[in-house]
């Protein structure tokens, strides 16, 4: 962020109209909330945040906006002028979630990964097979997430080729950024629920690249999606690593989610080193990999990952759900691997990436009780905050594009109104803005989320 008034370069002269009518710009005046790479939270008070189209112009003083005007030639009509109760901040990014497992979000958490797994999950998402359930539910899932103010997502839809059609036209629709998976599984999963052979997962995953491709929608991209080592072959997975390395596609998969599923995995690919040598060996370890969970990892895969650049996505309430374990998010950090934040539905039984914030100071809080000398400095608010945006925004490798508000990005943002109607925050007289920051990270929902822009796009309006 610039706070000097500094513009885009080469955008003095940047009029725009339609119609004779300026359109496009939009000026947010009042305070703005972010993270930097140097500091994960910034809060900069009485500034105007100018849009154009898609992306941001220009942040200024709030003084220099007349200025500004005669520079730009927008109306009086494109400044809006926030309360001293509301803040603007980047939008949430949520680097791991299932669509498909939205029908149990809030349901079924009684059992171990692999057992709730067979159990609960590969049956919910075999119904997919017919388009009419997932046109019912994913439409219904995209509404959900945009609303929680996620304005980039990582999708797992299911195996199914045109189910997962689908959910990219929903996203697509709504004006969501987002990454759309077809899952590839062809063992150790129902037999109603599998892909038929290696040949097929290739096939049906291509044809998606090309749909999604096809569909030209600069927001929506196919991600290769192995669902994980336990339920795919080696020959599949190093075929679906040329397949992403020939796409230029990003990859997600999970990873030592749970000790029992780390063994597993070492019983299935004697041949490989560790659990991340899997994945390293089929090429599927790129600056474009998200890696759900990395809760059980060695010294060396810490190595490796950091080594090939790989992005976590941390999933503190599936991991407490499922009782997988307390992933040591500062020690990620620590060996410079990029961490950002997943709600894993319906592992994770909330949609909101605010709920994964919370329970990741939880988990954090959590080591350094168990062991104050191995976990002496528990994550704090702030780097959980930069952790759900920019954060994101590094795990998905697209920090030139979005993840806080400099100019030049695209303007993926909320404005967070801590008194809107029926808030269940409780504000003060005597708060300033970094307690009004505090508390909507704290104790805000949905309700306090009364503006969702992608790409300068508002897509959801709460404000009466
Ligand atoms: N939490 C979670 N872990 C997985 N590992 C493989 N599949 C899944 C899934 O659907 N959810
Ligand atoms: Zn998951």
């Amino acid at each position: 962020m610039d706070t000097n008034g500094t513009t885009e370069p080469g955008l003095k002269e940047n009029r725009t109209s339609v119609n004779g009518t300026h359109c496009g710009f939009k000026v947010l005046v009042g305070t703005l909330v972010h993270s930097t790479r140097e500091d994960p939270m910034v809060i900069l008070t009485d500034k105007a945040l100018g849009v154009l189209h898609s992306k941001i112009k220009f942040v200024a003083e709030a003084d220099q906006l007349e200025e500004l005007q005669t520079q730009y030639g927008f109306p009086d009509s494109a400044v809006t002028r926030l309360s001293n109760r509301q803040f603007v901040m980047p939008g949430l990014i949520d680097t791991h979630i299932h669509a498909s497992q939205f029908p149990n979000n809030g349901l079924k958490m009684d059992l171990p990964l692999l057992e709730w797994l067979q159990k609960y999950t590969f049956p919910t998402e075999a119904t997919f097979a017919d388009v009419k359930f997932a046109s019912h539910v994913y439409p219904r899932v995209v509404d959900r997430t945009l609303r929680n103010g996620t304005t980039t997502a990582s999708y797992f839809a299911t195996a199914h080729l045109e189910a997962t059609k689908i959910l990219a036209n929903a996203v697509a629709t709504r004006g969501q950024r987002a990454l759309v998976g077809k899952v590839n599984m062809l063992h150790n999963c129902p037999p109603n629920y599998r892909e038929d052979s290696v040949e097929q997962s290739i096939q049906e995953t291509e044809q998606f690249i090309t749909y999604v491709n096809n569909m030209k929608n600069p927001l929506v991209s196919a991600i290769v999606t192995p669902r994980f080592a336990p339920t795919c072959t080696d020959d599949q997975l190093t075929e679906l690593g040329q397949l992403a390395a020939q796409h230029s596609t990003h990859i997600q998969t999970h990873m030592s989610e749970t000790r029992p599923e780390v063994a597993w995995v070492k019983e299935l690919f004697p041949h490989r080193t560790n659990y991340c040598d899997v994945y390293h060996q089929a090429g599927l370890l790129t600056r474009k990999t998200i890696l759900a969970h990395c809760i059980w990892l060695s010294e060396e895969e810490l190595e490796l990952m950091s080594r090939m650049e790989v992005g976590v996505s941390h999933c503190p309430s599936s991991n407490l759900n499922l009782i997988s374990g307390l992933c040591d998010v500062r020690k990620l950090l620590h060996h410079g691997i990029k961490v950002s934040l997943g709600t894993d539905c319906s592992g994770g039984n909330s949609a909101s990436i605010l709920d994964s914030l919370r329970r990741a100071l939880h988990v954090s809080r959590c080591l350094t009780i168990h062991d104050s000398d191995q976990h002496p400095d528990p994550l704090t608010l702030r780097e959980a905050f930069r952790l759900a945006t920019l954060g994101g925004a590094q795990v998905v490798d697209m920090e030139d594009r979005i993840g806080n508000l400099e100019v030049g990005k695209e303007f993926d943002a909320l404005v967070i109104d801590t008194q809107a109607t029926g808030s269940p925050l409780d504000i003060f007289d005597k708060d300033k803005e970094p307690d009004l920051v505090e508390k909507f990270l704290y104790n805000g929902d949905d309700r306090n989320i009364v503006q969702v822009f992608v790409a300068g796009r508002c897509v959801v309006q709460n404000s009466e």
